[in-house]
């Protein structure tokens, strides 16, 4: 039962300032984010996602291309893949019963945290820079009446409010690439409980490849986002008593996903970067579970 007293307000009840001039790019770029790639996707079950998909193409229930719904299918396939990226991260973040706390690290529209509730039925706390994104999550959690365990707000996912060792397990869904990785795997290991575990899917650059290649600086202009290297994921967390636990290469399982949408009328003109990379191996899709140690 919510009342007015527990309800959230909104989120810019007390908006912290932005850390830097670059937070504030990344802050005023979500706020003004409105692409049909989202929001029609959302639309299709009230879970809105800023992330990508995984998992095969079920082109039998696409049908026949030529038929008038069949734009209205890809729309629904490409949400389904999307949320499968989302169950597939949560799978891996171990033991969570419905006492536990968990953060969702640069949290977008909150469609992750309200598949985590409903999976976990635990408290879920999401952070992102953009008030528009934590007064819509937070919107979403009133309509959803879980607004009294899902819970948006405006703030540095480096330095959040959450106390030392109280959270069992936290993650970054495509968010790591606007942060330095030593501080964030800093902060994640402080709040996270001795045992909890943290996961991220992000897209990395290579080391094999040498150095960014062309189609990730494409990537990086287009989002105004900084991608790391792989290795470097691994050295921040081993500097911050993150133990890697599972590392799955997801490149391959992405793939049907842009190659999908790169034939849909969402399009954003992003696609071939990201097909080409990866089929280049300049760049990588990968999920990554550490321990807490
Ligand atoms: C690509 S979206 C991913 C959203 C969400 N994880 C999802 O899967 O739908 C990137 C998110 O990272 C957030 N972000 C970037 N830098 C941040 C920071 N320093 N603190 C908090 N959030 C940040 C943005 O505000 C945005 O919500
Ligand atoms: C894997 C990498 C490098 C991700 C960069 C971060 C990012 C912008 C993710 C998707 O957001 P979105 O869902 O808003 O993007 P789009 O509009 O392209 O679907
Ligand atoms: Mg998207």
């Amino acid at each position: 039962m919510t009342t007015e007293t527990t309800s959230i307000p909104t989120a810019t009840a007390k908006i912290p300032a932005p850390a830097t001039p670059y937070q504030e790019d990344i802050a005023r770029y979500w706020n003004n984010e409105a692409r049909p790639v989202n929001l029609r996707l959302g639309d299709v079950d009230g879970l809105y996602h800023h992330h990508y998909g995984i998992g095969a193409v079920d082109h039998a229930a696409l049908g026949d291309p030529a038929h008038s719904e069949y734009e209205k299918k890809v729309v629904a396939e490409l949400h389904r893949l999307e949320s499968a990226q989302a169950e597939f991260l949560m799978d891996h973040l171990g033991p969570v019963g419905p006492g536990d706390t968990l953060v969702d690290a640069g949290c977008g529209r909150g469609g992750s945290m309200v598949m985590a509730h409903r999976r976990f039925g635990c408290r879920v706390e999401g952070v992102t820079l953009s008030t528009g994104q934590a007064d819509f999550g937070n919107g979403r959690a009133r309509e959803l009446r879980i607004d009294d365990h899902v819970r948006s707000r405006v703030c540095n996912m480096l330095d959040t409010p959450f106390d030392k060792g109280s959270v069992t397990a936290s993650w970054n869904n495509e968010s790591t690439m606007y942060v330095d990785l030593h501080d964030l795997f800093g902060e994640h290991s402080r709040f996270l409980k001795v045992g909890g575990r943290y996961v991220t899917i992000t897209g990395c650059w290579n080391p094999r490849y040498g150095q960014p290649s062309k189609w990730v600086s494409q990537i990086n202009a287009h989002f105004e986002c900084n991608i790391h290297s792989r290795r470097e994921y691994l050295r921040a967390m081993a500097d911050n008593r993150l133990v890697p636990h599972t590392i799955v290469d997801l490149t391959p399982d992405t793939l049907p996903y842009w190659e999908l949408r790169a034939t849909s009328s969402l399009v954003t003109g992003i696609e071939e970067a990201f097909i080409e990379s990866y089929r280049d191996g300049s760049f990588q899709y990968v999920l990554i579970a550490a321990d807490r140690v």
